[in-house]
């Protein structure tokens, strides 16, 4: 899969903006504030091509970016941030829950948890529905910079056990130092053959 090659097409707001059943399609998901979009620039190996901040809630919409003819990644809006409205969380979540649910191009839903964190009930629930669907996960571990070896595979197997996920179909990430970064995409290519 040709990641150089790489350009927004749009960003849906609303069920009916949907590009039309095309390409493979790849979603990254996860709480608000996680890393998904540090993630995407990481395996596309361009800062700031997807909009990073240290401000919650900075992704709104689902995020559309073709790589050449070969598939197409979007970025999700993060869940569980406190601070935005009750209402627009709803319409969030019924955007997202559509799309994940109907969409036929949608191979893999790639689910982000923070390493450092204890397991969250809204990342087990997203992951148990996910499951319910028959959709295809990836769960990745991500900020694995921030912590030392030890405590590295302590988290791991703590969020292992609370989410039900086998050792070896998880990723451990680092959007700093890249690491996972060929893990990931030898997964996202296995799609593609
Ligand atoms: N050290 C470290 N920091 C990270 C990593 N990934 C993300 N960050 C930082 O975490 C913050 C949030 O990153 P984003 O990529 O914007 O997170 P997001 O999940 O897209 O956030 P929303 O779009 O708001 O839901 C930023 O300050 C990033 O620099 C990582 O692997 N290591
Ligand atoms: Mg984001």
């Amino acid at each position: 899969m040709n990641l150089n090659d790489i350009t927004f097409l749009l960003s849906v707001h609303g069920l009916d903006q949907l590009p039309e059943d095309g390409l493979p399609e790849f979603a990254f998901a996860g709480r608000s504030n996680v890393g998904k979009s540090s993630l995407m620039n990481t395996l596309l190996r361009r800062s700031g091509f997807v909009k990073v901040s240290g401000r919650p809630g900075k992704t709104q919409g689902l995020n559309f970016f073709q790589a050449a003819e070969d598939c197409m990644l979007v970025d999700l809006p993060g869940y569980g941030f406190a601070r935005v409205s009750k209402e627009m969380q709803n319409n969030w979540q019924k955007l997202i829950t559509s799309y994940i649910s109907e969409r036929e191009a949608l191979k893999c839903v790639v689910v982000i948890i923070d390493i450092r964190h204890e397991p969250k009930a809204l990342d087990r629930q997203l992951l148990d529905w996910l499951r319910e669907q028959k959709v295809p996960v990836l769960p990745i571990y991500t900020k694995i910079d921030k912590l030392s070896g030890n405590q590295l595979s302590r988290h791991a197997a703590i969020l292992d056990a609370g989410h039900g996920i086998k050792k070896d179909e998880r990723i451990l990430f680092s959007s700093k130092t890249g690491q996972g970064r060929d893990e990931l995409i030898a997964v996202l290519e296995s799609y593609l053959a």
